[in-house]
């Protein structure tokens, strides 16, 4: 039970002019604890006699009250984002007409708190709603309780009220708690620009009785964001990025890094985001989106492919971790970019207050652009990810291949370095569909089998460049040249286009098995289910299959275009080396597909844990 510890009048008067006396009343005992006030306004005492008449009867009724959630950015700073601000001023000034009661209730945010309030803003920026904010900061969409509230309103006496809201759950809430509802009057509307989204959410979302023009239906999305409506089209803008690729592809070999300027458009597409959920800034698009991008930047340069398709999917697995890391690398509207490696599995020792990990690892691509590093470790035979930055680290020149050079997958290397425990995450959980991230984020693809992207990179990368490649034997044969001084084209040779033939049924093999790969996948924007084994064993099958027919193809283009595709400079033969090392990544390992998936096929179960 509550008592009034205070009652004082304060004179109100509000910028534009209008002005009131309230009876500002504070409590002892109240449910929560907190500084609550209640305004009582008007012919207060009065309205209180009206408990018992109907709305519509004689007198005005029940007294009106309305239960205003704090607002400082509202409320104090006529913040523009929110109706607050006008629905104190008009609550104050209907309450004081009739008589009943302003309960100003401390529950900022509804209910978050300022701060996080704030954050939830930062993430409407970047395209959620209102609710999905709040859900993705890890709390409820509305954590107001009115408890408090209902002891005030019985302190006065005020078990029956007209309820000035728009909100059902405040008018459930308080008849749970015993307080009688007379009459549910509505507020004004106070629609602008700046809140039409967020009353649109009120509307939609939490059954607000709202009646908004057509200009808030027509919910207007930040360019960036990644909702339904404001997705960008990946494919579409990697595509543009093309010429440029292959225009810097040699540079890239000779750097072996990616050049900056590729860097930087990749950035500025938002390639790194494609993945990552909306709470931090991605776009959250699924797995068949990733892997269309990874194959249209392939068509450019590999290397580029590879690792842009590399670095995407790390963000992504940086939002599974715990919300202090998540926190950390996506700071400020960042999305990370941190290459990662398991190859071989590095050593961990407990130490106070964090682990102190050696290894050497190989084969980290896209390091040479990475701010953070993702290393596996071993600790007592339990396998943990540990996260870096790479000025920690050991870089060591090691990327002198035949192939992929652009991805400069150098070595790392650590001796008893320590990382702190909250940049340790085991990789059962981390792989788990039940991970960290995934109880803060919305996003369908958080509970993707963590081997279900890395899957994909290989082939999508071989299938660009296999096309890319017919692309340029196509030119090749149909380009004229002079003979004898008699014009002629490779392409008028029976053998030639016999080849061509071949080579176009070998790009066509690969196309459909990559089709009957991604038909296995979930559609964009639902949960992915681990697979059953018989669809598991056919997904690596179809991938494996498709990347051995890209490779088929790029060697009849490069064995009927002659010796010119020999020099450096051409990129027909980059083509070749590049598809060869992809051929020998692991998750192309043809032998060890071909083993498991029969194993799958035939029902026998898989034979290794990992595959
Ligand atoms: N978390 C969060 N709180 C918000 C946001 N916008 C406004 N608020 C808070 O929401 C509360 C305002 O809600 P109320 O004015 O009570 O509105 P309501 O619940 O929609 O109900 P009625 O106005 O009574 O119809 C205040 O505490 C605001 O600080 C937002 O985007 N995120
Ligand atoms: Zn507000």
């Amino acid at each position: 039970m509550a008592t009034v510890r205070t009652s004082v009048t304060v004179p109100l008067r509000f910028p534009d002019g209008y002005g009131t006396t309230a009876e500002v009343l504070t409590f002892h005992g109240l449910a929560d604890g907190r500084e609550h006030l209640l305004l009582a306004l008007g012919p207060w005492e009065q309205s209180l006699l009206g408990q018992g008449s109907g709305a519509g009867g004689a007198g005005s009724g029940a007294p009106l009250v309305r239960l205003h959630s704090e607002c400082m950015t509202g409320d104090v700073f006529g913040s523009e984002r929110c109706d607050c601000g006008p629905q104190l001023r008009e609550a104050v000034e209907s309450i004081a007409a009739t008589g009943g009661f302003l309960l100003y209730l401390r529950q900022e945010g509804r209910g978050i708190g300022l701060y996080s309030k704030l954050d939830a803003y930062a993430l409407q920026d970047r395209g959620l709603d209102t609710y999905d904010a709040n859900l993705a900061l890890g709390h409820g969409e509305d954590e107001r309780d009115y408890t408090a509230a209902a002891q005030m309103l019985n302190t006065l006496g005020a078990t029956t009220v007209r309820l000035l809201s728009n909100n059902p759950d405040k008018a459930n809430q308080l008849v749970a708690l015993g307080i009688s509802i007379q009459q549910q009057v509505p507020t004004g509307v106070h629609l602008s620009e700046a809140n039409s989204r967020y009353l649109a959410a009120k509307r939609d979302r939490t059954g607000h009785t709202l009646e908004l023009g057509r200009a808030a239906v027509d919910h207007s999305v930040h360019p960036a964001a990644g909702t339904v409506a404001g997705l960008p089209d990946m494919p579409a803008r990697v595509a543009a990025l093309v010429p440029g690729l292959r225009a810097r592809a040699e540079e890239a070999e000779r750097l072996r890094r990616l050049p900056e300027l590729t860097v930087q458009e990749l950035q500025e597409a938002g390639v790194f985001r494609i993945l990552a959920p909306a709470a931090v800034g991605g776009y959250g698009l699924g797995a068949r989106t990733y892997a269309e991008v990874v194959r249209v930047l392939a068509r450019g340069c590999a290397s580029t492919a590879w690792t842009a398709g590399h670095l995407a999917e790390h963000a992504w697995m940086l939002a599974r971790w715990p919300r202090a890391v998540q926190e950390e690398v996506f700071a400020g509207g960042q999305v990370p970019l941190a290459a990662a490696t398991s190859a071989p599995v590095g050593m961990a020792r407990k130490v106070p207050g964090g682990y102190a990990i050696s290894g050497h690892w190989s084969f980290a691509s896209g390091v040479m652009h990475s701010r953070w590093a993702l290393l596996a470790v071993q600790l007592n035979g339990a396998r943990l990810q540990a996260l870096v930055p790479v000025a920690d680290l050991e870089l060591l020149d090691a990327w002198h291949t035949d192939g992929l050079r652009g991805t400069g997958s150098n070595d790392l290397h650590a001796d008893g370095l320590f990382v702190p425990d909250h940049r340790v995450v085991e990789w059962a959980l981390l792989s788990s569909p039940e991970n960290p991230g995934s109880l803060i984020h919305q996003d369908a693809l958080i509970h993707a089998p963590m081997a279900m992207l890395l899957n994909l990179v290989a082939p999508a990368a071989a299938l660009g460049s296999a096309e890319y490649a017919m692309e340029l034997f196509r030119e090749q044969l149909l380009v004229p040249r002079q003979k004898n001084g008699i014009e002629t084209r490779q392409a008028d040779s029976t053998l030639a286009q016999a080849r061509s033939a071949r080579a176009a049924g070998a790009l066509a093999a690969a196309q459909l098995q990559w089709q009957a790969a991604l038909s296995v996948l979930p559609p964009e924007g639902q949960a992915a289910p681990a697979l059953a084994e018989d669809q598991h064993a056919s997904f690596r099958l179809s991938l494996a299959l498709s990347a051995e027919a890209s490779q088929e193809a790029v060697r009849l283009a490069v064995g009927g275009s002659g010796g010119s595709v020999h020099r450096l400079t051409h990129p027909l033969q980059r083509i070749q080396r590049d598809i060869g090392v992809l051929l020998n990544h692991p998750t192309l390992g043809i032998d060890a597909i071909l083993e498991q998936s029969g194993r799958g096929l035939l029902g026998l179960g898989f034979s290794t844990q990992s595959f």
